[in-house]
């Protein structure tokens, strides 16, 4: 749409070709000191932002609607459109006003778009949060060869991977990546699956998932001769990654990120956990979507946000590498024998700033001297870490970590000879180069410096010369340096002799300016060096950024060793201070724990100073070809769903290289961790609390092999009794005899139980309570065994529900029992046995009759609202009627 006709001014029209590049994104449009927006963008800004909506000027006869933000806020208003699910085009000014004047006197200030904004192209620090990965993900299929690859080009991390479209969805709710790019014409396809996870979708023409061109983009990027050299990629996973790239060109208008060479995932290297079952664990945000109360949020003992990322990284995809866990076991144990050097470490750790970040904004040239600082900082960390840890007995992952954290000399001393100690953030600030370092520099600053005081001691002499104390000597834009005094005193300066050195340039409303020739001379002088010493200063910048990025692969490495020391000290930390116990993990089919807890209901009860949590074991462990299920009964509140849980999580932290809250765990490694606790509607999607509580269970049923360790809790509650009671039997006997696996299913139909004497691998386990005067009291132990009783009744009575209900549900169970006993129908005991439900007395009619007339006396029919009217209608009803 190039409308530059006749109607619309230069400005619009330019506006207008930029804006037909973009139609799927909000143009800010750079004028002056705003960034404004025009026509439909600014209806949609404005509303998205709280912002006023003005107009400006008219096209085709109609108002053209505008609002704009301020160039100095703009971050925090595009985080808030990023957010809301908008992209954002941001059009620069490429050249000054002046310059442009020179073109013409007519021509528009030359912009374009400098960068497209999307949600996974985010590289601010304050857009982004800092302990948490923003990943940009790609997702291709070769004749049905499915890959992901994915980046988060705030630290040049790059990945792929094998991924059926059957395992996309889980694969993003591991990932969470914040944008998926999907070949043009499998959009509609891939929509549902995709924003299901909440991450935003991009379609991308065809041509950027061709495998071939991906291949030699990637190769050029890397300046290689073939992939190979980074692993061997499939096809797809080529085309996915070459599609990250051809994006973040788009994106980046051809500045690309520093991105690392892409390490390939291998399928079944982490345990697969679908996106219900990371809900229901609650891994990284609770039901209710906060953090706080989160298994990641309790765990979480982190001092730099590398490390925080790389916990959040390992808590999202447990390991099933038995080598790599043993590894990372290995280490934290090193820093839980060693309690000292753990703390010595942890105080240096805290001082470690975000590395990977600041380089990576060095990189994409949005970096300012402070990112500097923070490489510099984060190099002489690592050698108080190196020196603190070199003496110590260390894990051989731990010895490895070491070693990346050496070599960096000639990089500390270049960063340490440059900068000063505490530089402003912008490079066009200037004065973040050291002194000593560049002789010239040193100069022009002196003169620069000194041309102050030389402005200064001339001010003194004019003062005395004139004999006008109160003269001065000041600078505009225009002027640049001038005299200037009051209109009273400049009478006789405007008088020879003065009036011979002083030359007369302006006259304002309170003031006369003059100047002198010395006066221009040294100003020429000093505005010279000044800007000749920011001119210098910057090209250090360049030179210090091109040696920095020259190393970047060591610093990089640097970064992930104190993000590898900072998770290790922290899991150990935790261990220390929770007495969390090193499990054993290994290939067998064991699943043995005791004294288990659940941490974050441990922590709450802590916190709350409740009563403390009742640590519970466990044994689901099962020879090869057979299944370990514990059926689990027990009063609602006993505490059934947080058992589940707990043991889940036990496995999941075993997995990620954790100790665990337990007094001694044994865990053959779980390769599949399913959960179906609670159900939630999924109105949304129009599908009802049974509907996806089937959903989530047919997908476990069809998935989970005998590596799995499933938690199912109440099947069958969301439907009539007996349907529920058959569906959550036949699912027991398909875990038993199918998927033979590891399994803990809690149930209300206590018919189940039955099972356990049936089928060799069901065993019956129960949550204790006690009665006590009618009142249930939790144990929350779990024993072998069937519960009883359900206690349904004197849970609900602790709830709160009224005593009439109370008491007329216990007769209803008592009739049931009785029923039962005596061989009849559920039916025939409730409809033909139960006595009918004796209502409450009706209160006698004249204390009614009075209040009413009371009532009728105090108020006037006009007073009443539409709801009292009513009531007091009925009211009288009752009335005539006795
Ligand atoms: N082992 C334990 N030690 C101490 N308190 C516990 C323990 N387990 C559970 N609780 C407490 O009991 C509460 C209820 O636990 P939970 O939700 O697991 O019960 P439930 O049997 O699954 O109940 P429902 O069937 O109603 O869902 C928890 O919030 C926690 O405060």
């Amino acid at each position: 749409m190039t409308v530059a006709n006749a109607s619309v001014t230069p400005m619009m029209a330019q506006y207008l070709d930029i804006k037909a590049q973009y139609p799927d994104a909000l143009l800010f449009y750079r004028m002056g000191d705003f960034y404004e927006l025009f026509f439909d963008d600014a209806v949609a800004a404005s509303e998205a932002l709280d912002i006023s909506l003005t107009k400006r000027g008219k096209h085709l006869g109609n108002d053209i609607p505008m609002c704009g933000v301020p160039f100095h806020a703009a971050e925090n208003y595009l985080l808030t459109l990023i957010r809301k699910g908008f992209r954002v085009a941001v059009g620069e000014q490429l050249e000054s006003p002046a310059e442009a004047k020179k073109r013409g006197s007519k021509s528009v200030v030359k912009r374009d778009v400098v960068r497209l904004v999307t949600p996974g192209t985010l590289t601010e620090d304050s857009l982004l949060e800092p302990r948490r990965h923003n990943f940009l993900a790609a997702y291709s299929e070769i004749r049905g060869d499915g890959a992901m690859a994915w980046v988060d080009i705030s630290t040049g991390e790059m990945r792929a991977g094998p991924c059926s479209k059957m395992r996309l969805s889980p694969e993003l709710a591991r990932l969470a990546p914040s944008e998926v790019l999907v070949s043009e014409p499998d959009f509609d396809d891939l929509m549902a699956i995709v924003e299901d996870t909440g991450s935003a979708l991009t379609p991308l023409s065809k041509g950027s998932f061709d495998s071939a061109s991906a291949e030699k983009r990637l190769i050029s990027l890397y300046s290689i001769g073939s992939l190979d050299a980074f692993g061997t990629f499939s096809r797809a996973e080529i085309a996915a990654l070459g599609a990250l790239v051809d994006y973040l060109d788009i994106t980046q208008k051809g500045k690309l990120p520093l991105l690392r060479p892409p390490v390939r995932e291998a399928a079944n290297r982490s345990m697969q956990i679908d996106a219900a079952t990371r809900r229901n664990l609650e891994l990284s945000q609770t039901l209710n979507g906060t953090r706080k109360g989160s298994l990641l949020d309790t765990i979480d003992r982190t001092l730099t946000a590398g490390g925080a990322r790389l916990l959040d990284r390992r808590l999202s995809s447990p390991s099933t590498h038995l080598e790599e866990l043993h590894a990372r076991l290995d280490s934290v144990e090193t820093f839980s024998t060693e309690a000292k050097l753990r703390t010595e470490l942890r105080g240096e750790l805290r001082r470690v700033p975000d590395m990977d970040r600041a380089l990576s904004r060095i990189a994409m040239n949005r970096g300012g001297p402070r990112d500097l600082v923070s490489l510099r900082t984060g190099l002489e960390q690592c050698l108080i870490l190196h020196e603190l840890l070199i003496s110590a007995d260390l894990s051989p992952t731990i010895q490895e970590c070491t070693t990346d954290l050496v070599g960096h000399d000639q990089t500390i001393s270049l960063l340490q000879s440059t900068l000063v100690a505490e530089p402003p953030l912008l490079t066009r600030d200037g004065g973040f180069v050291a002194a000593g370092y560049d002789a010239e520099l040193d100069e022009m600053r002196k003169l620069r410096d000194e041309g102050r005081k030389i402005i200064a001691e001339h001010q003194a002499e004019y003062a005395a010369e004139t004999g006008i104390s109160t003269l001065k000597i000041k600078h505009n834009n225009v002027l640049g340096y001038f005299i200037e005094t009051t209109t009273a005193h400049a009478e006789k300066m405007l008088k020879p002799p003065l009036s011979e050195r002083f030359i007369h340039r302006q006259t304002t409303a309170n003031a006369i300016r003059f100047t002198t020739l010395e006066l221009s001379e040294l100003e020429t002088k000093i505005l010279n060096a000044g800007g000749r010493a920011t001119e210098i200063e910057l090209r250090i910048f360049e030179d210090v950024r091109a040696d920095v990025l020259e190393v970047s692969a060591n610093l990089f490495a640097a970064a992930a060793a104190l993000a590898q020391l900072d998770v290790f000290a922290a899991l150990a930390d935790l261990a220390a201070s929770e007495d969390w116990i090193r499990p054993t993990v290994d290939s067998s089919r064991a699943f043995a724990i005791s004294g288990g807890r659940h941490p974050v209901v441990e922590k709450a009860l802590k916190d709350q100073g409740a009563a403390p949590f009742v640590a519970n074991g466990c044994d689901l462990s099962a020879s090869e070809g057979a299944s370990s299920i514990w059926l689990l009964t027990g009063p609602n509140m006993a505490g059934k769903s947080t058992f589940l849980r707990q043991n889940a999580i036990i496995a999941l932290l075993a997995q990620i290289g954790s100790y665990v809250p337990a007094d001694s765990a044994h865990i053959g490694v779980v390769s599949q961790l399913f959960s179906r606790v609670g159900a939630s509607d999924d109105l949304a999607r129009g599908r009802s609390t049974f509907m996806v509580e089937m959903v989530e269970t047919a997908a476990i049923l069809n998935q989970a092999d005998e590596r799995a360790l499933v938690i199912l809790d109440e099947i069958g509650r969301g439907t009539a009794t007996y349907d529920g009671l058959s569906i959550a039997w036949a699912t027991l006997e398909h875990l038993h005899a199918t998927n033979t696996c590891r399994a803990l299913f809690a149930t209300h139909y206590h018919e189940l139980t039955a099972l356990a004497g049936k089928l060799p691998g069901v065993e019956n386990a129960t949550v204790t309570v006690k009665e006590w005067d009618g009142d249930v009291i939790f144990l929350h132990e779990v024993k072998r065994g069937a519960a009883d009783r359900s206690y349904g009744v004197q849970v609900a009575k602790l709830a709160g529900l009224p005593a009439t209900v109370i008491d007329r549900a216990r007769a209803v169970l008592e009739q049931l029992e009785k029923g039962e006993r005596e061989g009849g129908t559920r039916q025939k005991a409730l409809i033909d046995d139960l006595p009918l439900f004796a209502s409450a007395p009706t209160p006698p009619p004249i204390a009614k009759a009075s209040q009413t007339d009371e009532r009728l006396k105090e108020i006037s029919p006009d007073e009443l609202t539409p709801r009292e009217a009513l009531q007091l209608l009925y009211e009288l009803k009752d009335l005539s009627r006795s």
